[in-house]
This record gives structure tokens, sequence and C-alpha cells, in this order.
């Protein structure tokens, strides 16, 4: 079988080279955790064929203990940890470090920033009410219950390690724009360093703090002419894995086609001790599910994939070897990294991957694998860089090239999709995963989104909220990007980028194990029938655009026609 590449970005980044010769500070080697073909051969979900294990086994991700995790995150962290730098710790007075997307302490710039500055380091989060609240224009909950869940243990796990190094996590419920200056106040902080966000939502927020933070100032000098405390918003670029200032063209004019080279920056070396914090009585606890609203009642994953939050599970996953032989899979936890989860939360860098694919390619050998994996964080790179290109126009209908297309809003049709009842095994099976678990492979999201948008004709907004609202590592700029892409509203060159679900299912899950897995009545089907289940199953709620698969097309074209307008809340 020929494994193709997913057709979603193809061009233009594809010439976005990286470099082989990129350079380290430190060169020492150590050992690092790889699975072997043999624990990725274990039996799983993918490779079962026992009707009873594969339909209830949970997959936890990465799949080590609470010790072992602890184990190798502790030894990682000492291979990126420099002992020698506590001499360059020149800075005086408080610095606060707010974390945002950047869960983690391992090359974290604006920690290491925070630090330097400073002889106190203060380390914030701000659980956000917004955060909680709903999506744009369709009213959605903003973060849906398993990536609330995500995002605890992604504090609880940063809580934990701070505390190893010396510090703590101040966690605290309101706005960073009136959390952060209140803070800076009390403590006399000189400056509040973050990482610096690309969309308009996080960008408002960081004009609010840093309006908040001039006020202090303004009150401070007319309080005070001896000792005024005028602290500035530092904000720090960490989240991809080229740096925008070594790019070699300004991301405002970022080209649709790009044949770049430069290089990738090694990690910043985390000093061992971090300390010593501000005296604070009360850290604040990690915030419950109910303390994070309403939208996120408890849910527990019933089967698939269970990824553990935080930057200890994030260093115990590791998996290059077969990765481009399997990358195009749907089932199991090692068909891919599996890594977005904790990029998107910044409970790891880019850059801490690629150093250690370079390690891996230095002390064992360089493959198709450890090439692609940084091949795709090209392309996450992309959209982030993309964002800054063409801001809010990623988010909006027609996209970065204001095309105008007549999109239905049908509210039924959209909840079939969005519940995994289209009649169409191969979408209700990906919707029932990505509600299930949080989690959906790259190419189920590139079926479901070109079945919604040009089989059901559905406005892509609604598709790509609703993966806002599930996905664990939902980012904007990958997902609205992918999503433009796929509606065909994007700067792909390319005009429709239809996926027909036979030849998919054919391809990708041809004995049916993947749609049996997620709709267990399918697996008394002969293999080979799963995924054309016909009367087997229920009705197809759309005939395909290109393709009439159908054994009933007029009830079909009748369920189409009963279209009923979507309100959208905005
Ligand atoms: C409609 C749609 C919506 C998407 N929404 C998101 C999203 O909100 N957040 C997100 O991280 N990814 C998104 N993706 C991209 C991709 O599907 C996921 O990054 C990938 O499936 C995650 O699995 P993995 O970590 O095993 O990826 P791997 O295949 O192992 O790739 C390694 C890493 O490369 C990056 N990457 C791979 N493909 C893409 C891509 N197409 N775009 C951007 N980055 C990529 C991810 O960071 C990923 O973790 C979306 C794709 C589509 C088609
Ligand atoms: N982090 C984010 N996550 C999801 N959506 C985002 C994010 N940042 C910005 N957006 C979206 O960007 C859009 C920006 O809308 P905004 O009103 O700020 O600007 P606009 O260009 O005037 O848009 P509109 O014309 O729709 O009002 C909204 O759809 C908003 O949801």
């Amino acid at each position: 079988m020929t494994v193709l590449r997913y057709s979603v970005p193809t061009l233009p980044l594809k010439k976005l080279i990286i470099p082989s010769n990129s350079t380290f500070t430190n060169s020492t080697l150590f050992h690092f955790h790889f699975h072997t073909m043999n624990s990725i051969a274990k039996p799983s979900a993918s490779s079962s064929s026992s009707s009873s294990s594969s339909t209830t086994s949970i997959h936890q991700v990465p799949e080590l203990d609470s010790d072992e995790t602890h184990r190798i995150a502790d030894q990682t962290f000492r291979r990126y940890s420099s002992s020698s730098s506590s001499a360059s710790r020149t800075g005086r007075g408080t610095a606060i470090l707010w974390f945002r997307n950047d869960l983690r302490i391992l090359d974290n710039e604006a920690l290491y920033k925070a630090w330097l500055s400073s002889d106190s380091v203060l380390p914030v989060y701000c659980v956000d009410p917004r955060l909680f609240s709903t999506t744009y224009h369709f009213g959605f909950p903003k973060t849906g219950a398993l990536r609330a869940q995500f995002l605890i243990e992604c504090l609880a796990d940063l809580k934990k390690n701070l505390i190893k190094y010396g510090l703590n996590l101040l966690i605290r419920h309101g706005k960073p724009e009136e959390i952060l200056p209140s803070l800076a106040k009390a403590f006399g902080a000189h400056t509040v360093y973050a990482q610096k966000e690309t969309c308009s939502e996080e960008l408002n927020v960081e004009r609010l703090v840093s309006k908040g933070l001039q006020q202090v100032a303004l009150q401070s000098s007319s309080e005070s002419r001896s000792n005024t405390n005028n602290p500035k918003l530092q904000l720090i670029w960490g989240t991809t894995m080229y740096h925008i200032d070594d790019l070699p063209f300004d991301t405002g004019s970022l080209p649709d086609s790009v044949e770049a080279k430069c290089n990738i920056r090694s990690c910043i070396r985390t000093p061992t001790c971090l300390g010593p914090p501000p005296s604070i009585d009360d850290w604040g606890c990690v915030p419950s599910m109910d303390q994070l609203g309403a939208y996120s009642q408890s849910q527990n994953v019933s089967k698939g994939m269970k990824f553990v939050g935080g930057e200890s599970a994030a260093l115990g996953r590791n998996l290059l070897r077969i990765y481009k032989e399997t990358r195009n899979g749907m089932l199991g936890p090692d068909y891919s990294t599996k890594f977005s989860p904790w990029l998107a939360s910044g409970s790891l860098s880019p850059r801490f991957i690629h150093e250690e694919v370079k390690r891996y390619e230095k002390e064992r050998e360089a493959n198709n694998s450890t090439y692609w994996v940084l091949f795709e964080l090209i392309w996450r790179d992309y959209f982030r860089f993309l964002s800054v290109k063409y801001g809010n126009s990623l988010f909006h209908l027609g996209g970065p090239r204001k095309v105008e297309h007549r999109w239905s809003q049908d509210k039924n049709m959209f909840e079939y999709w969005r519940d995994g009842r289209t009649g169409y095994p191969l979408i209700d099976a990906n919707m029932k995963e990505l509600s299930t678990t949080g989690f959906m492979s790259n190419r189920g999201r590139q079926i479901v989104c070109s079945f919604l948008v040009r089989d059901m004709g559905i406005d892509w907004r609604l598709g790509a909220e609703w993966f806002e609202t599930c996905l664990l590592d939902y980012d904007p700029c990958s997902n609205y990007g992918n999503w433009t892409y796929g509606a065909g509203v994007g700067n792909d060159p390319r005009e429709d980028r239809y996926f027909s679900i036979p030849k998919q299912a054919q391809t990708y899950d041809p004995e049916g194990e993947y749609v049996a897995y997620w709709l267990p009545q399918l697996r008394a089907l002969p293999k080979d029938e799963r995924n054309f289940p016909g009367k087997s199953y229920i009705e197809q709620v759309v005939p395909l655009k290109f393709r009439t698969v159908s054994k009933h097309s007029s009830q079909d074209m009748a369920l189409a026609a009963r279209r009923t307008n979507f309100r959208g809340r905005k």
C-alpha cells in the first residue's frame, strides 16, 4: 500500500528547509527515552483483533506510570540545565513571570529572562474566565471539559516542578489585566515577562495588561517622588521552532511560497535553582473542574486515548523510529507522535523536540521519521507566522482570500456531524473519538472537515469552533489555519480539497478496525463492509458530492432539503 502524505498543507512551506548544520551550545549527549520497536508493537487497539479488548481499552499517553514519568522528566531537566549560569544573574528586585500557553520550565525564555533580570521571580498563572466562556460566533464552550482537565494537570505539574526548582506557582482566578498590575504594585515588580501571542483575543489581553501596568506607574509616581515603581510588560517570542527574529523575511510579508534557510536556536539551559521566590502566604490551589466554570463538568475518557497533561508527561513521550510509515493511521497511540496537546499548552518546546531529534540522529540514525517530525513542526510554525501575516482574516468566513460562498448553517445537519450520526462510519467514528478523547488524527481531521464543508456545505466556522471546544491540542493558529485551508478560503493555491470517503476508508481503514472500534455495532459485519454497511447502519444524512454510495439516496435528499436556519449567536 502506498502511504500518501496528507494533503492539507503541502505547499507553500514545503521548501522551508531544516538546516542540517544547526549548531548547539551544549553538545553533551545523554540517554533519552525512545520507544523501541518492541514497545510499539505491543498489543494496542490498532493491532488487537479481539472485540472485547479493542472496544474497551484505554491507552494512557504516555503509557508510563507516574514514577517512571518523573524519573525521565528529572533526567531530562538535568540534561537541559546549567549549573554555571548563576554568576550571570545580575538583576535586582522582583520580576513577575506570567505563564500563558508556555506551561513549562525547560526552554522557557521568558522564565529565564525573569530570573536573570531579578533577584526574585514571582511565577503567576491567571485562570481567566474568558477562556471558560463561549466561542465567538456559535456559543459552544470555549474550553471543553477534557481540555480543562488537561490544563489542570498541566498546572499541577508545573507547580510541582517549580517547587523543585526553588520557586512556586501563584494561581489566581480572574483577568490578567486586573491581577498582574495589582501584583506588580504589591511586590514592586519592575517587569512582567510573558510569552508573546499572535491572535487578537490574546493580543487584546496583552494591551490591557500593559495599560494596567502603566496605571501602576502613574499612581506610583503621584504617590512618591523618591521610590517610583514603573513596571513594564516584556513579551518574549517562544511558541515556534524557528525564532521569529531569525526568519529571513518580515512575517508581515511572509510569502505564500517560501524558500528559506534559517537556524534553529538551541534550547535555553535552565539554572538548577530559580529561587528564591517572594514571600507569599497563600500560593493558591490548582483549580478544580468546578472552579473552571459551568462548561467544565468532569468527563472521564471511557475509551481510546487518555492524554496526561503536564511537562513531565510530555518529556516521557517520545517516538521517532517508525513515525513516517504510520503517520496516516487513525487508531492507537503510536501511529504519530501525539506531541500536539503538550505543544499547544506549551508544556513542550518545539526547539526541544528539534534538539532531541538531532541528538537521536547523531547517536543512532537519521531516518525518514526523524525528518518528518521536524517537517510537521514547520507546518505548526507556518500557521503561527501566518496568523501574524493575516491577522483576523484567518477567522473570517471568507478567510484570507476573502472568498465569497454561500454556506449553510443548518442546525440539524451540523448536529448530525458533531454527534457522529451522519450515516458514514468513517465520519461518525472520528467525531465520536473527538468528543470522547479530545483527539483526532490528522487524517481524520481532514476527512471530517472536507465532509462538513464540501458534502454538507456547512459554514466551516461551525466545524472550527467545535474543534476549538473539543481539541486537547487546540491552538488558534493551527486550528483556524487548517480549517481555512480545508474550506478553500486559505492562501492554499489548490482549489477543491475534496476527500472521498470511500477512497479514504479503503486506503486508511481497509479492514474497518477503526470504525468498529468507535462504532462497536459494526464489528459483527464482515471487515470489508464495516465502512460500507448499507442498511445495517443509520441512514446517510446527505449524499456524497462526487460519488453516490448511498442505497437510500431519495431519503438522503429529503433529509438534506430539510434545512432550518441555524442562527449564530453573534
Ligand atoms: C481541520 C484541522 C484542524 C486542526 N487543528 C489543530 C489544532 O487546533 N492544533 C494542532 O496542534 N494541530 C491541529 N491540526 C493539525 C494536526 O492534525 C495535528 O497537529 C496532529 O494531528 C497532531 O497529532 P500529532 O501530534 O501526533 O502530530 P504528528 O503527525 O506527530 O506531527 C508532529 C507535530 O507537528 C505539528 N503538525 C502536524 N501537522 C500539522 C498541521 N497540519 N498543522 C499544524 N501543525 C501540524 C503538530 O504540532 C504535531 O504535534 C489540525 C488539522 C486539521 C486538518
Ligand atoms: N485565540 C483565539 N481563539 C479563537 N478565536 C480567536 C482568537 N483570537 C481571535 N479570534 C477570533 O478573531 C476574530 C476577531 O474578531 P474581532 O471582532 O476582534 O475583529 P474583526 O476583524 O472586526 O472581526 P468581525 O468583523 O468578525 O467582528 C473573532 O472571530 C475571534 O473569535
